[in-house]
């Protein structure tokens, strides 16, 4: 019998992995217009992984409105930069390993901290709250917040200043973002960082390909036992 033909032989094949990335998202994936290419943990990561199976990376932007249809599209063989598993895009595709584990928490002007704890404390008349479109963060505030304003913010990377400035109160998002962005903005502090609202997990979101998944999974596995990956997470994300 034939084996079955991998997206893996492809890759193999033509010696290039290519990889779809947001890039507006820090720890994970950061578009450094100043150098022309992308940096973060997930950048790392797939780099190191390339380079496992032998192949070079080529960068492929994406955007989180528009990751679903690009992996359908056929733009990139696996996409990276914080995706979130969730059973929504699970339908259509497949999730390596889970690398991290996170969960959604308020980030706030410091001031609001002890306002902001819970979502009935969130979901008052009044309470401005921003959100990325296309996302699980947009997905969350949607469910969760029915009477608090919602205003979409386009661009993630300057989203943050929109409650700097005083424009939003608050966003909700990834525990690990919102201890980023604390040291990155003077004036923002993450509400419970350490007892987030849920639980989710970080993981390379992948077509359907059993053998590329399995690959993947265990280059996750052995990064993990060798080191390589605790190096490249303490990189981004100290301690
Ligand atoms: O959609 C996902 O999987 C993400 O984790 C991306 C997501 C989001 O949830 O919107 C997470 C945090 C960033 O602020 C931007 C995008």
């Amino acid at each position: 019998a034939d084996e079955a033909a991998s997206r893996l032989d492809a890759i193999v094949d033509r010696g290039v992995l290519r990889v779809g990335t947001p890039g507006d998202y820090a720890p994970f994936t950061r578009w450094r217009a100043d150098q022309g290419r992308f940096e973060g943990m997930d950048i790392d990561l797939a780099e190191a992984l390339g380079q496992a199976l032998g192949v070079r990376v080529e960068w492929v932007k994406t955007s989180w409105p528009t990751l679903m249809a690009d992996l359908a599209a056929d733009k990139f063989d696996l996409a990276v930069g914080g995706v979130s598993v969730n059973l929504e895009r699970q339908k259509k595709a497949l999730f390596s390993a889970p690398y991290l584990r996170d969960g959604k928490t308020p980030i706030t002007r410091c001031e609001n901290v002890a306002r902001f704890q819970t979502l009935a404390q969130i979901d008052q008349p009044g309470t401005r709250a921003v959100v990325n479109p296309g996302g699980t963060n947009e997905k969350f505030a949607r469910a969760h917040l029915k009477t608090a304003q919602i205003r979409v913010h386009p661009d993630n990377t300057t989203i943050f200043d929109e409650i700097v400035a005083g424009r939003a109160d608050l966003m909700i998002t990834d525990a690990v973002e919102t201890r980023l962005q604390q040291k990155l903005r003077p004036g923002l502090c993450a509400v419970h960082p350490e007892a987030p609202f849920d639980y989710s997990e970080k993981a390379f979101l992948l077509p359907r390909d059993f053998a590329l998944k399995a690959w993947v999974d265990q280059w996750l596995h052995l990064a993990r036992e060798s080191g390589t990956f605790a190096r490249i997470q303490a990189k981004w994300i100290p301690q």
